[in-house]
């Protein structure tokens, strides 16, 4: 392996770190991130208590990857408007509420769509027992 590539490996490496580094500063401090975190957890165990088609699977895993993404994002907007502007401004202000607005619209979608698919399930398996 020549050091061109050598370095290259390296870097991705270091770089993979510093994103596991944020997501487990994320995961270790956000309260909201931690609720998600227990919400997707409960949310995969009953995808396989149901049997899901691999299609249920991908839009179910997405919807959460959705949530959660959206999450790490909105905290990294909070955190950077903490250090810019840690005063009170209107516009830090609504710039968080957007932010957070872009969570909770994710969140609905993924309750919509972990209704379509889990409500039918449920409705027949409580109607076999
Ligand atoms: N610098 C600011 N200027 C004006 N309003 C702010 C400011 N910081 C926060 N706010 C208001 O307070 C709300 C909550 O902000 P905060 O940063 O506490 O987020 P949070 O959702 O409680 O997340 P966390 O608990 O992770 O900090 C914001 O959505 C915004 O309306």
């Amino acid at each position: 392996m020549n050091s061109d590539s050598k370095d290259s490996k390296k870097k991705r490496t270091v770089g993979f770190n510093y994103a596991a580094r944020g997501l487990k500063k994320t995961a270790l401090t956000e309260r909201n991130f931690q609720i998600q975190l227990c919400a997707a957890a409960l949310t995969l165990i009953v995808a396989a208590l149901l049997q899901l088609s691999a299609v249920e699977w991908i839009i179910i895993i997405m919807v959460i990857g959705l949530v959660l993404a959206l999450e790490v994002v909105n905290t990294a907007i909070e955190r950077l408007l903490d250090y810019l502007s840690p005063e009170f401004h209107p516009l830090a202000g609504a710039v968080k509420d957007i932010s957070a607005g872009a969570v909770l619209l994710a969140v609905i979608v993924a309750l919509l769509v972990a209704m379509i698919i889990f409500l039918p399930k449920i409705n027949a398996f409580l109607f076999y027992i």
